[in-house]
Parts: C-alpha cells; sequence; structure tokens
C-alpha cells in the first residue's frame, strides 16, 4: 500500500461514512508526511515496552495504531524506537499519545502521527494489550483494517 498516490479526502470523496475518519487533532513528526498500510493495534497508558517489542518485529508494510489513552504526560515513543520501527518496515505510527526527540523524529523515514511531545520517558512494564479494537477521534480501529494517513488526517477502511 505504501507505494500507492493517495490523498484522506479523496478517499472519504469515494467511501464516505463507509471510512472512518478520525477527529484527533494529530500532529504530524516523522519525517513521512504521508502514509499507509494495515493497522496492528496497541493498547497502553503510560508504558510502552509493549510498542517498543512490536516495533522490534517486521513492519511488513503495516502501520501501528496506538490508543495511549490521550495522554500527553509521558512520551510513548522517541528516536530510537522509531529508528528501529523504521530499519524494520514499518510505514509509520499513530499515538493518541505524545512522543519525545521531535528534531531526530522528523529525519527518520517513518510516519509519526502524535498529540504532542513530553520530554519524560514512559514507565516500561510491558502493561497493555496488543490486536485489540481501539477507539479514539470517533473512529474504530480493529487489527488488520486499512489505514491511511496524510496532512489532512487519519481515515480507516473497515476491515
Ligand atoms: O525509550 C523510550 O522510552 C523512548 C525513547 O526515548 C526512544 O525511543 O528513544
Amino acid at each position: 500500500m505504501s507505494e500507492t498516490v493517495f490523498a484522506t479526502a479523496d478517499l472519504y470523496d469515494e467511501h464516505g461514512e463507509d471510512l472512518g475518519s478520525c477527529d484527533t487533532q494529530f500532529r504530524q513528526f516523522g519525517g513521512r508526511r504521508s502514509f499507509s498500510g494495515t493497522a496492528v493495534t496497541v493498547r497502553c497508558f503510560q508504558d510502552n515496552a509493549l510498542l517498543k517489542s512490536v516495533l522490534g518485529e517486521p513492519g511488513a508494510g503495516r502501520v501501528l495504531v496506538v490508543d495511549g489513552g490521550g495522554s500527553v504526560h509521558t512520551a510513548l515513543m522517541g528516536d530510537m524506537i522509531a529508528a528501529m520501527a523504521q530499519s524494520n518496515g514499518w510505514e509509520g505510527v499513530v499515538i493518541n499519545g505524545a512522543v519525545r526527540d521531535v528534531g531526530v523524529l522528523a529525519t527518520i523515514d517513518l510516519g509519526v502521527k502524535a498529540l504532542g511531545s513530553n520530554p519524560r520517558k514512559s514507565s516500561k512494564t510491558g502493561a497493555g494489550e496488543r490486536d485489540v479494537r481501539v477507539e479514539f477521534g470517533g473512529c474504530v480501529f480493529d487489527p488488520g483494517a486499512a489505514v491511511y494517513c496524510d496532512e489532512d488526517g487519519v481515515v480507516v477502511l473497515k476491515s
């Protein structure tokens, strides 16, 4: 999916409300501003060990969707995890939470959408769940759904 040229607005015009369009006003942090792929999901809260272990797997063109509960109190991803994700072939990461190392993230060829940034690191207990339905911004993300992100927003086609 990564090489396909798309615009989320065109996808909305094509699919209408069969397409979920996320209301969350993410900021773009990654070097890749437009990215898409099959969703892998994680739910965690101020703890990033699970997210890190998933991004340590081969990405195979997928997009990790992380529901961090909307917390910007700690960063769920920084430059080290992002660089690992990029080298493992992930297309991008959508984080309903915060990141850090913002200056370096912009130089990494990975899509990164997150709410904001915070230098404070997350705990690393591994708490959380993966491959579960997550929901934020009025949008449902099921594992396996097709996710498309660009400057306009984040949309998901039901799987
Ligand atoms: O290790 C962390 O908690 C996140 C981080 O700073 C990085 O990915 O570089």
